[in-house]
């Protein structure tokens, strides 16, 4: 499937398959996906992909500091990394984490929604679309390494996954809380959510905007492990050798039985979609709640 979303506004290295990384924008916490010298990072400016080729997995770290705001450039460079591991056969399996100590992701970014024009926003939007549909739908075992608090799009990211290991901090809350901004969840994060937790605790988190902390997350099935702040990685690792010993082609098949109906359902109403989603976040109240919520991030440092 080729990429649908806009390039407009990419970087030049960017466009550029492959670019070598310096490094980690922030300190590791643990090593690198085959851990041994002579593994050679790629990827772009906000993402980092560690490639373990003889393993047949990559880490793809998230790197987009302070919060890893799913701005339309982050998540450009999203689909890019996984495009690029899905067209090459040496890989069957992602682990999707953070280089920003502490958050996975605070979600969309709020200032992709806040203050620009119909045009922006359904551009904006069709990307975010096009996020869940790659990783919800891709034919590559995903799983996601959650090493911090992760709101909203952050969560839906992590639902998209096949599976989730959280990092035992209280301070790594994961939930869609979407109502508490004054905006709603959509309905194809609903469906995730209701796919992953059923549909009474999926109600409830989504009406009452609930970030779970880890043992919570765990015990209504936001997460299927929690483990030491330090083992994060090394427990997606050891869970992803089970579903790589499973063929590939069977497994492939049953993750698309299981999720396509869902997606479709976003294909079948994708630009119905975009347009509700212009409409709402073009309205003044919605704007002046999303500035609200914006101000009082802010205000909680002074
Ligand atoms: C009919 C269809 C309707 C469709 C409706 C729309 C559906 C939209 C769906 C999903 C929406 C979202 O994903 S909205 C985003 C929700 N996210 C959150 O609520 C998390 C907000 N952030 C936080 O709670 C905190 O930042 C944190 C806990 C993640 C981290 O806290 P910390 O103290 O470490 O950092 P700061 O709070 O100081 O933040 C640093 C810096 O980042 C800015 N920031 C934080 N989050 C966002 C964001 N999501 N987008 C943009 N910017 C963000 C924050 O304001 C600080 O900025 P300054 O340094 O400039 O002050």
């Amino acid at each position: 499937m080729a990429l649908a979303v806009g390039i407009r506004g990419l970087t030049r290295s960017l466009l550029r398959p492959w670019v070598r990384v310096p490094g980690p924008a922030r300190g590791r916490t643990e090593p690198a996906a085959g851990g041994g010298d002579g593994v050679r990072c790629f990827g772009s400016p906000r993402v980092l992909v560690e490639p373990d080729p003889a393993a047949g997995f990559a880490v793809m770290k998230m790197r987009n500091p302070p919060v890893n705001s799913l701005s339309l450039e982050f998540l450009t460079e999203l689909l890019i990394s996984l495009e690029k591991l899905e067209s090459d056969k040496a890989f069957h399996a992602i682990i999707l984490t953070s280089d920003c100590p502490g958050i996975f992701s605070a979600g969309l970014d709020l200032m992709e929604m806040c203050g620009r024009d119909p045009t922006h926003y359904a551009e904006y939007w069709k990307a975010v679309q096009e996020l869940w549909l790659r990783f919800y739908l891709s034919h590559l075992v995903v799983i996601s390494a959650i090493n911090g608090v992760n709101a909203a799009g952050g969560c839906l990211l992590a639902l998209s996954c096949d599976y989730r290991v959280l990092a035992d901090n209280p301070k790594y809350a994961m939930g869609l809380n979407e109502t508490l901004l004054g905006i709603i969840a959509p309905f194809w994060f609903k469906d995730t959510l209701v796919n992953t937790v059923g549909h009474r605790t999926a109600e409830r988190a989504l009406q009452l905007g609930l970030l779970f902390p880890p043992a919570e997350a765990l015990q209504v099935g936001m997460v299927d492990k929690v483990v030491p702040e330090d083992q994060v990685l090394s427990a997606a690792r050891s869970e992803l050798a089970q579903w790589l010993a499973i063929p590939g082609h069977a497994r492939q098949l049953t993750k698309s039985l299981m999720r396509k109906p869902t997606a479709d359902r976003l294909l079948k109403e994708r630009d119905a979609d975009i347009q509700n989603f212009v409409r709402f976040i073009s309205r003044d109240a919605i704007q002046k709640a999303l500035r609200v919520y914006l101000e009082k991030l802010k205000q909680k440092k002074t």
